[in-house]
Formats: C-alpha cells, sequence, structure tokens
C-alpha cells in the first residue's frame, strides 16, 4: 500500500517505508518566533516568476499540484537565505477538515487552514530529480492562508477543480502568474529542513513567509471537495493532507526581518 495520510498509511506509518522520517532536519517544523534569530545577512526573496511557463494542474492523489516549463531560468528564486539560481518546478497545498488545521508549519503553535508550497530547485543540478537529493538542491517558499476575503488571484486555480475532481486527473492550465499567491510583505523565516512528503529527503531549504494571504470559508471548501480516491474507488475527501511538526532537534531558525 502507497504512503498517504490515514490512518494505516500516514505520517506515524511514514517511518516503516522512509526511515528518514526521524532524520536530523525534517519538516515541518512549529516556528517559535520569539526564538528564531534575526539575521541582517539575509537578502530580500526575488522571485521572478514568467506566466507563460505554466503548464498543467493535476490531482496526484495526495494534493493537487500547478505545474510548470523547468527547461530555462523563466521563472525563478533567487537571493533570500539561498546562492544561485532556483527554478519554479510545481506549487501545490496542504489543508485541513476544518478551518482550525491545514498547515504543516505552525507559528507558535498555530494552526492555519492550508499553506501553499512553491517548490523550486538548484541549476546547479541537472534536474529536479537530482537536485532532491541533494542537502542544497531545493527551496521551499512557504505561504499561510488565513480565512478572510475572497483570493480572486486562488480562484483561477480553483475554478480548475471540477476536471482534477479524483486522483490521477488532469488538464491544461495556462498563463498562471503564481506571485499574485504571495503576500505583500516577504518577510521570512527560514531553516535547513525536509520534503514533508515522502520520500521526505532533507534536501530543502524552507522559506516561510511571515504574512498570510487570505482565503474564504467558501473558498476553503472547494479546497474540500477534491478527492484521495480515483474514478470509481469509494470515494474519499481530500482533507488532512499535512504532516505535522517535527522536531527542531537543534536547528536554528533565522528571520529576515526584526
Ligand atoms: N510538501 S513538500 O515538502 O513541498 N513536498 C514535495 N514533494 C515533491 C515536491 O515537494
Ligand atoms: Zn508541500
Amino acid at each position: 500500500m502507497s504512503w498517504g495520510y490515514a490512518a494505516n498509511n500516514g505520517p506515524d506509518k511514514w517511518a516503516d517505508n522512509f526511515p528518514i522520517a526521524n532524520g536530523p532536519r525534517q519538516s515541518p517544523i512549529d516556528i517559535v518566533p520569539g526564538e528564531a534569530s534575526y539575521d541582517a545577512g539575509l537578502k530580500a526573496l526575488n522571485l521572478k516568476y514568467d506566466p507563460s511557463t505554466c503548464l498543467d494542474i493535476l490531482n496526484n492523489g495526495h494534493s493537487f499540484q500547478v505545474t510548470f516549463v523547468d527547461d530555462n531560468d523563466s521563472s525563478t528564486l533567487t537571493d533570500g537565505p539561498i546562492s544561485g539560481i532556483y527554478r519554479l518546478k510545481q506549487f501545490h497545498f496542504h489543508w485541513g477538515a476544518s478551518d482550525d488545521k491545514g498547515s504543516e508549519h505552525t507559528v507558535a503553535g498555530t494552526k492555519y487552514p492550508a499553506e501553499l508550497h512553491l517548490v523550486h530547485w538548484n541549476t546547479k543540478y541537472a534536474s529536479f530529480g537530482e537536485a532532491a537529493s541533494q542537502p542544497d538542491g531545493l527551496a521551499v517558499v512557504g505561504v499561510f492562508l488565513q480565512i478572510g476575503a475572497e483570493n480572486a488571484n486562488l480562484q483561477k486555480v480553483l475554478d480548475a477543480f471540477d476536471v482534477i475532481k479524483a486522483k490521477g486527473k488532469q488538464t491544461s492550465f495556462a498563463d498562471f502568474d503564481p506571485a499574485t499567491l504571495l503576500p505583500g510583505c516577504l518577510d521570512y523565516w527560514t531553516y535547513d529542513g525536509s520534503l514533508t512528503t515522502p520520500p521526505l529527503l532533507e534536501s530543502v531549504t524552507w522559506i516561510v513567509c511571515k504574512e498570510p494571504v487570505s482565503v474564504s470559508a467558501e473558498q476553503m471548501a472547494k479546497f474540500r471537495s477534491l478527492l484521495f480516491s480515483a474514478e470509481g474507488e469509494a470515494e474519499c475527501c481530500m482533507v488532512d493532507n499535512y504532516r505535522p511538526p517535527q522536531p527542531l532537534k537543534g536547528r536554528a531558525v533565522r528571520a529576515s526581518f526584526k
């Protein structure tokens, strides 16, 4: 049976097949602002995305993801805590069955209803797959979603859901600018971590934005209309697809802001 988020294949079981689940730099973590150290040497994030690199949207059975053409440097992350050029590969979300949970990172124990992940890979390596096996291979920008006004930019993504309801469904998705999903202020926390889904590779420089973006309660209901299950299988709502915080194990969390 493959990994998931149910009692029989969820986060507490992942170490059975992926022993790195108990490794020294696992993600997500609980971010405690009072324990983060301000680092004046941290640069501002430089995110430059080209909407024409947007390719398709897919229900992969764990989340949905919007995938980008990554055979050139049209959509990149530079500066911030990283050196070199990292290319945008995809973005996806994690969310809860109710508004009181859903994010992977937490802030002094606070859970948000959802969390956006923008996944980038270091172009010093030949591909995403190669980069994912390197300690400095990936950089994921995390953005919290909080219940408030409807998010018109996010709605463009949610409008594609009807055709990707079930696991394995995919459809073309063009001309979308992921920068429209970012908060106005790009203050961030950063630490060395891992993928939060199997294979849980310890190759991620995490960059978690302090400022959340809005999502309406109705939009959250739309997230919860997706299915973990494939067409023809017993329907299983895609909710609670988040890994809980993992031990910090002595890692430093730095802040780009005072
Ligand atoms: N939640 S996460 O750490 O971004 N996980 C993944 N897996 C493949 C790419 O990003
Ligand atoms: Zn993620």
